[in-house]
């Protein structure tokens, strides 16, 4: 299942090198146009999947590749994370951008051992971990699959995809407290507009975890697929997104991740702009047209 390099296209095998001069140290603004991929990143597997035989666009993926931590959450593998969601966000054969882990785990936490000796000035001097929340302003779509432990960081970074898709085995919990912290990468927030106060307050207080099931039921995740069949499925899901407008898309996820933020009228506004928006794209007319022509839509 998690043979990923197995799916990868003819565009993977690309080797393409990286601009000089860059450090991801935990800023955030800082740009990452002018960067390409890495021919490889310590902790991360990046592959491309072409959408269909006859397309160009692609669909990316990016696996967590620390096994023997769990996928815990090191400076250096959110480094490469972001960098790689970076430079995949601004390739334009890339429509969708999927993040997964090992069957075991998607990512087991933040990086305990790094954090055990940090004080205060450490963690509120740079702002230890803000800059995570770069994952959640990609403009393209960003799918979390997930199989195994989704814990702490592990589940807030899972939350700051577009939706998660998980296995059966998947395992979701936000269990700082038995660490003497609390959740820092918005769990207490994503969580809590994800599932509710009072199951969110559960996990949070608890440190308890939740099954797939109980994520599929609380409107955590998606969609729950048997173990063997996550990364096919999740796969397909990103392909038939990536074979929509890429404008559309945009406008969709912009305006679903604004239901997060903005009060309702505001958010009824934005909708409405983007809606409006859309009737000046080419795609908009090749939609209708194809509809009403009875023929699939060839979006630009
Ligand atoms: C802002 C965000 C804050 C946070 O995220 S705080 C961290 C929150 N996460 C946790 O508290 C979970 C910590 N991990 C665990 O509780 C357990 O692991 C599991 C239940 C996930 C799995 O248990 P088992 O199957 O028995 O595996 P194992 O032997 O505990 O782990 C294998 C190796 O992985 C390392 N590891 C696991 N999680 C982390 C982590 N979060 N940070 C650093 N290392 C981790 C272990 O230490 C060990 O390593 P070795 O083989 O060298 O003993």
């Amino acid at each position: 299942m998690f043979q990923i390099a197995q799916h990868a296209s003819r565009h993977s095998a690309s080797k393409l090198g990286v601009s000089s001069g860059f450090t991801f140290g935990g800023h955030f603004a800082r740009s990452f146009s002018s960067s390409l991929l890495k021919d490889s990143y310590d902790n991360l597997l990046v592959s491309k999947h072409a959408v269909s035989e006859d397309s160009d666009n692609q669909v990316a993926m990016m696996q967590l590749n620390r096994p023997k931590a769990l996928n815990a959450l090191s400076d250096a593998v959110l480094d490469d994370v972001l960098h790689a969601a970076h430079v995949l966000d601004k390739d334009p054969t890339v429509r969708c951008l999927i993040l997964t882990g090992s069957a075991k785990a998607f990512a087991a936490g933040a990086d305990i051992s790094e954090m055990k000796t940090k004080n205060f000035e450490d963690a509120y001097g740079t702002d230890m971990f803000g800059h995570w929340q770069e994952l959640s302003r990609l403009q393209k779509p960003l799918l979390a699959a997930v199989s195994g432990f989704c814990l702490g960081g592990g589940c807030e970074v899972a939350m700051m995809c577009d939706m998660i898709l998980c296995s059966k085995s998947a395992k979701f919990g936000q269990p700082e407290i038995n660490l003497g912290i609390i959740a820092g990468g918005g769990g207490t927030q994503r969580l809590t507009r994800a599932i509710g106060k009072s199951k969110s307050m559960y996990m949070h207080l608890t440190g308890e975890f939740i099954s797939a099931e109980e994520a599929y039921n609380s409107g955590l995740v998606a969609k729950v697929f048997p173990d063997d069949e996550l990364m096919d499925e999740t796969l397909k899901i990103a392909k038939t997104i990536a074979s929509k407008g890429v404008l559309s898309v945009q406008a969709a996820k912009e305006a679903v991740n604004a239901a997060e933020e903005l009060p309702l009228q505001e958010g009824l506004r934005l909708e409405r702009r983007l809606f409006h928006s859309l009737f000046a794209t080419k795609d908009q007319k090749e939609g209708m047209a194809a509809f009403l022509e009875k023929r699939p839509a060839d979006f630009s």
